[in-house]
């Protein structure tokens, strides 16, 4: 099977999930596009979802399901979501598309994290994908220069957040304790938000390994 054939086989699986379920989170990505696509097939039974980027906003859209705003729904019973990579622990780095501080937003706010992924995301230890810091564009220097001190190096994405922000790609770290380091890098001034999900790690974790799809 191919990457996108795993994607789309465990976005399928996390349908189960959403039974009955009004209000859905809907985070970003290409395994929640083939979700979005198959949330699409049971619209009628749903009220709508809330979206973590204007990408699955758009595609949300495109397929007819109501965009609901977080400020006008309460708790949200699930948020489905993929990831860049996953600790045993369930802890996760996010934010490779981008859209971590809306994705950190929603997850805060449901009561189910259903975490969405091929077998390639699951690591021993976070940190070998780049993890994404959102910083306010005139922070970016001086929070580049406070990972620096922490050991990290800081690489400038080419890229504007939906929040109108920067994106930091920050290489060489090795993320043993997810929650030091998340609350380390959060509170360098002018950063957003860091893509490490360790306060909030997954509830669920679908992973797909060649032919199955295996709950952590
Ligand atoms: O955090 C994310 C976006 O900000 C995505 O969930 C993550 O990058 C995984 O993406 P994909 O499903 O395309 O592999």
């Amino acid at each position: 099977m191919t990457q996108d054939e795993l994607k789309q086989k465990v976005a399928y699986a996390a349908l189960k999930y959403v039974k009955n379920v009004p209000i859905i989170g809907v985070g970003t990505g290409s395994t929640v596009n083939h979700f979005i696509t198959y949330l699409a097939d049971i619209k009628a039974d749903i009220e709508g979802a809330v979206s973590s980027s204007e990408g699955s906003t758009a595609l949300l859209k495109k397929l007819g399901i109501p965009v609901l705003d977080l400020n006008a729904v309460g708790t949200i019973e699930v948020y489905v979501d993929g990831a860049d990579e996953i600790n045993p622990l369930k802890q996760l780095v996010k934010g490779g598309g981008g859209a971590l501080t809306r994705e950190k937003i929603i997850a805060a706010a449901s009561k189910t994290f259903v975490c969405i992924a091929d077998g390639s995301k699951c690591v021993d230890v976070l940190g070998k994908f780049p993890l994404p810091v959102e910083v306010v564009p005139m922070a970016r220097s001086f929070v580049a220069r406070e990972i620096v001190k922490l050991g990290g190096q800081p690489v400038w994405r080419d890229f504007i957040t939906d929040n109108h922000n920067h994106i930091l790609d920050v290489h060489n770290l090795d993320i043993r304790d997810a929650i030091k380091w998340e609350q380390t890098i959060n509170n360098i001034t002018g950063v957003v938000a860091v893509g490490i999900f360790g306060m909030r790690p997954a509830d669920v974790v679908l992973v797909s390994q060649g032919d199955e799809v295996v709950t952590l």
